[in-house]
């Protein structure tokens, strides 16, 4: 019998924007600590804008699927799961396309994906080991992004209010939340729900020590 090349174990992590896909993603790798692990976000492959001014650039829906290069992220994805490194975009929502530098990324055994529209391409998720989708209400949401887009992102309240009714919202509705049917494990309250993310953890680590990945770490395999 010929033995079955091992490959990392992908996670796919989806939901709204706000509705805790950050938190959850970093709470699953802090769980996970002293195994091999990646967190890679979709957020670092929307298009790249360089070329465009920025009132056009704000005037790009960034709730739809053609505001992302899947191609690149596939591409990037598929190095990561045989073993290659990445030098990954880096995206400034301040200035709203890709900075000039890359960021080099080292393959792991567990790669963790985060992003409103992952799961909306089906070669995205036909690399996916397991598909979460964090459900968390919409007036939450909007709360959540109104403090983070002021704070960390560069807007103003008006702006994070325009954007929300005119792209935002009707995108959810449309292309992200019909793509909880390829879910696994549907996440309410995103990263309060520690139950969810103790039973992802021991899911993931059941699955390293069948693969022998845990003993590969212990031998010395690179971390974080
Ligand atoms: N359970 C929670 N309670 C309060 N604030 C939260 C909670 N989860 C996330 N946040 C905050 O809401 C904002 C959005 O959360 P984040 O995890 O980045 O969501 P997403 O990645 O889905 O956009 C962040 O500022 C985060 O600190
Ligand atoms: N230049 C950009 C790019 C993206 N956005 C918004 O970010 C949201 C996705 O990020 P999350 O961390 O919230 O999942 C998405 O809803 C876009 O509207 C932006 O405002 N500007």
């Amino acid at each position: 019998m010929t033995e079955q090349k091992k490959r990392p174990i992908v996670i796919g992590v989806t939901g709204g924007s706000g509705s805790g896909k950050t938190t959850v993603s970093q709470a699953i790798y802090n769980q996970l600590q002293g195994h091999s692990l990646l967190i890679l976000q979709q957020d670092s492959y929307y298009n790249d804008q360089a070329e465009m001014t920025m009132a056009e650039r704000q005037a790009v829906n960034y709730d739809h699927p053609l505001a992302f290069d899947y191609d690149l992220l596939i591409e990037q994805l598929t190095d990561l799961i045989n073993y290659k490194a990445i030098d990954k975009p880096v995206y400034d929502y301040k200035a709203s396309t890709r900075s000039q530098e890359t960021e080099r990324q080292e393959p792991r055994d567990v790669i963790i994906l985060e992003g409103i529209l992952i799961l909306d391409d089906p070669r995205l998720r036909d690399l996916m080991d397991i598909k979460v989708y964090v459900d968390t209400d919409d007036d939450i949401r909007i709360i959540r992004r109104i403090v983070r887009d002021i704070n960390e992102r560069g807007r103003t309240l008006d702006s994070v209010i325009e954007q929300y009714l005119a792209t935002a919202k009707p995108m959810y509705h449309q292309f992200v939340e019909p793509t909880k049917r390829y879910a696994d494990l549907i996440v309410p309250e995103g990263g309060e729900n520690s139950v969810a993310i103790d039973l992802l953890s021991t899911k993931v680590r059941d699955i390293l020590a069948k693969d022998g990945k845990d003993d590969l770490f212990k031998q010395g395999h690179q971390g974080n």
